[in-house]
């Protein structure tokens, strides 16, 4: 469950104030946020990861205010319950596939799951690059690497960044089925910024900025 209260938010070295409509999502429920270039939809994923604090107004997450937690409780409660699909990749370099699965688990203080970890990446179609470094990675895969990353120790609430931007239509597919499956396994909200008219029939919310 996902509330947004008049949320307000500025980057210190520039004045323009950024004021975003207010998100509500029940259980289960899905958003795509669509908008041109520059209005602020990566920002805006940002605040509701707590990436950047919000300048007014409130996010409510699962009935977690998360501009009330601490840094340290804030980062702990993102690494928990929020999986988050960046534009760039931000696995290990120095890891294997699987290694990178593993840290991430890890880190979110979840048991490490062989199992879990070859289903995603079978779904992924990545299971013949799991013991191979990410640096051998393609574009495409480093992408799905990333999705799997952000789905892995099951979040609550899954934030994506153009997750289908560098991907061929069947991948495309397979990613957004697996993303909406994972979202609806773990009653999960699922929010993705898109510019790609390919997956914009997947949603019935949509938020213009
Ligand atoms: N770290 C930053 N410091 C200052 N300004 C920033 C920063 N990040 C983004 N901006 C500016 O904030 C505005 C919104 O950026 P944002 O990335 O949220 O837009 P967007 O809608 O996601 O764009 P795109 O569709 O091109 O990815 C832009 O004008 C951008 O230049």
């Amino acid at each position: 469950m996902i509330q947004t209260l008049d949320i307000t938010f500025g980057y210190d070295s520039k004045d323009e104030v950024f004021k975003f409509p207010n998100i509500n999502l029940k259980a289960k429920e899905h958003l795509l946020i669509v908008g041109k270039s520059g209005i602020g939809k990566t920002t805006l994923l940002h605040l509701l990861a707590g990436l950047l604090p919000i300048k007014t107004g409130s996010i409510c997450i699962n009935s977690t205010r998360i501009e009330d937690l601490s840094q340290k409780k804030l980062d702990a409660f993102r690494g928990e319950h929020i999986g988050l699909v960046f534009q760039r990749n931000h696995a290990l370099k120095s890891l294997t596939v699987a290694k990178n699965l593993q840290a991430r688990l890890f880190f979110s203080r979840k048991p490490i799951n062989y199992k879990r970890i070859n289903e995603v990446l079978t779904t992924l179609d990545l299971l013949d690059y799991k013991d191979k470094s990410i640096q051998t990675l393609s574009t495409g895969q480093l992408q799905r690497l990333g999705i799997a990353m952000a789905i892995i120790h099951n979040p609550k609430l899954i934030l994506a960044d153009e997750p289908t931007s560098s991907l061929d239509d069947e991948n495309c597919e397979n990613v957004m089925n697996l993303l909406l499956k994972e979202a609806q396994r773990h009653q999960a909200n699922l929010v993705v910024i898109t510019h790609d008219k390919r997956i914009v029939s997947k949603f019935s919310k949509v938020l213009m900025l």
